[in-house]
């Protein structure tokens, strides 16, 4: 096909839908927030998509008010049996939107089953061809339950990875909970994924829309998202409140990566993929800013577990220092061995040696 042409198609095809994630465990209560954020008038275009764990699927019907475009995937689980399936439903939804057979949708929220795990659900999303043409990815927005939330993340490593992979950390059912309970999870939260915006619900409490729609993949709302990730609550806030590790959850920590030097692209991607090859899997969020050589505004990268998003540039530093600083959440990888192998990739002069040793070395095989 002539360039001209391809141009002239690609600039007639309608804007990507966003996708966001709505998820959290068992009964936190995503069906209940997903139910009154729908009545909003600014989310009056969005379609709905429910995954129910089991072969009968009750919540399409609490939320009633956007039938037609309310799609149930039932019988799995999302995130491990059915991934195909929600390949198909997204293109299916997608070609009935293109055919008019339902109304115009600009977003769509995949409300997974309470025993999902999001990152596989957005590495589908972001690698197939076909999907990533009509799909991004917008907020992850994981629900916590004050209730039963530190006994969930205790018992049940899926729900420290839906808390892990967060943008937006809901904290249901504050009214069900005394203030220690529901400060007790929260710290739980704020240590666990330190750079996710916190909110706290009850039945009374309407929803904020930007929850979704304050996307952290726009442009205009990034700089201000990578600024609090850097007024990092990696500690500080917390410490003085006495508490004796707030980065540390079990075997989950988050911690910060630093160089006060530009680091070399290529270097840095050989040390990432790297690690994700080696780590992935424990490698649970990452997110922050990197000072490129030859770049003068700030990259941001961004990933969950093995999958790393198109890398995005920022129009100036948000604090008007270039640094690069990464935040990791991750299970079971030490902080010191990490930011060690990080610096002996990315500054050449701190360490000779090749990559492939250094790293092995470092971060472990
Ligand atoms: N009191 C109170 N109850 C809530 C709140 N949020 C949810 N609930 C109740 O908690 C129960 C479970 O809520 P759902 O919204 O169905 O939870 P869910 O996460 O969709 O559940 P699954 O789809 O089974 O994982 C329902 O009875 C809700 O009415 C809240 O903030 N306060």
């Amino acid at each position: 096909m002539p360039a001209a042409v391809a141009d002239a198609l690609a600039a007639s095809a309608p804007p990507p839908v966003t996708v966001n994630i709505l998820t959290g465990f068992l009964g936190s209560g995503k069906t209940s927030l997903l139910k009154r954020l729908l009545a909003r008038p600014e989310l009056r275009d969005s379609a709905v998509l429910i995954n129910e764990f089991g072969e009968v699927g009750i919540d399409h019907f609490l939320v009633e008010e956007i039938d037609e475009d309310v799609v149930l995937l039932k019988s799995g689980c999302i995130c491990c049996t059915i991934r195909g399936d929600l390949k198909e439903a997204l293109l299916d939804l997608d070609r009935r939107r293109a055919a008019g057979r339902v109304p115009a949708f600009g977003r769509l929220i995949l409300e997974t089953t309470g025993l999902a795990d999001p990152a596989p659900i957005v590495a589908t999303l972001v690698a197939d061809p076909a999907l990533r043409h009509h799909f991004r990815i917008g907020n992850i927005v994981t629900v916590v339950d004050a209730v039963n939330g530190e006994r969930n993340l205790d018992a049940h490593p899926e729900s420290v990875r839906q808390a892990a992979a967060a943008d937006r950390l809901i904290l249901s059912k504050i009214d069900l909970a005394d203030a220690w309970t529901v400060d007790l999870v929260e710290r739980r939260l704020a240590a666990l994924n330190p750079t996710a915006d916190r909110v706290r619900l009850d039945e009374s409490r309407t929803p904020d829309v930007s929850l979704f729609l304050d996307d952290i993949h726009d442009a205009e709302a990034r700089r201000g998202e990578v600024a609090r990730w850097l007024a990092s609550e990696l500690g500080e806030d917390h410490h003085r409140h006495g508490h004796p590790d707030v980065n540390r959850h079990g075997g989950v920590r988050a911690f910060l990566l630093t160089a006060e030097k530009p680091l070399d692209w290529a270097r840095f991607g050989l040390w990432l993929s790297m690690l994700l090859n080696r780590h992935g899997t424990e490698v649970l969020r990452l997110k922050g800013l990197l000072w490129i050589r030859g770049v003068d505004t700030p990259v941001v990268v961004q990933g969950v577990q093995h999958l790393i998003h198109k890398p995005v540039h920022l129009g100036a530093w948000p604090d008007g220092i270039p640094a690069t600083r990464i935040v990791v959440i991750a299970q079971g990888l030490d902080p010191a061995t990490v930011q060690r192998s990080f610096t002996a990739f990315t500054d050449p002069q701190a360490r000779a040696g090749r990559p492939g040793e250094t790293l092995e070395r470092h971060v472990g095989g």
